[in-house]
């Protein structure tokens, strides 16, 4: 079902000093930051080439990320993003085998303008997993 790793995220609580650090001493290639108030984070994405880096900051009082932060204030990783051809067929099937579809169970929109869903990190080796669905 799933297909390459999209993208690896971290939640930061600095946003601005984590993108720093990224483009100042490891070189990266870093993008503008990106608002998503409907996921309550503002994003970074970083190319590594073979795949990107995802920086999440917290946006507004109901943030997903902020329990997160709490548990680990210097920040740390967060989700992995796989890709899936079929994200309304892998919903059914990861339902039908009883793992949990976070939220309504029904895709998103996510930073990509691509449909995604996330995965309780309790039924995937404690880690929260995102699906995003991206044309062949
Ligand atoms: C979509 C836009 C963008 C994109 O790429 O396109 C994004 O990626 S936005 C990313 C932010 N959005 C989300 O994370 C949405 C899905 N997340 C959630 O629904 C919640 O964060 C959830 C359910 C994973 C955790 O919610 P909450 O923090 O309120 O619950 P708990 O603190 O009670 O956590 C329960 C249990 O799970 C452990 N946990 C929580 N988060 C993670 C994590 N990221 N990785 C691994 N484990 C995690 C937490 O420690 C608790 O464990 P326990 O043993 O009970 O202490
Ligand atoms: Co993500």
């Amino acid at each position: 079902m799933i297909g390459r790793v999209n993208h690896i995220a971290l939640a930061v609580p600095d946003l601005a000093a984590a993108a720093a650090a990224y483009r100042d001493q490891l070189g990266a290639s870093v993008g503008a930051p990106q608002a998503l108030p409907q996921h309550g984070v503002t994003v970074i994405f970083i190319d590594t080439g073979n795949t990107k880096v995802e920086l999440l900051e917290p946006l507004g009082d109901n943030s997903p990320i902020a329990a997160f932060l709490e548990k680990n204030p210097s920040g740390g990783m967060h989700h992995v993003c796989y890709e899936v051809a079929d994200i309304a067929d892998a919903i059914a099937s990861l339902q039908a085998s009883g793992a949990r579809v976070l939220g309504d169970g029904t895709p998103k929109t996510g930073a990509h303008g691509n449909p995604v869903v996330f995965l309780h990190p309790k039924d995937f080796a404690g880690t929260l997993i995102e699906l995003e669905q991206v044309p062949a």
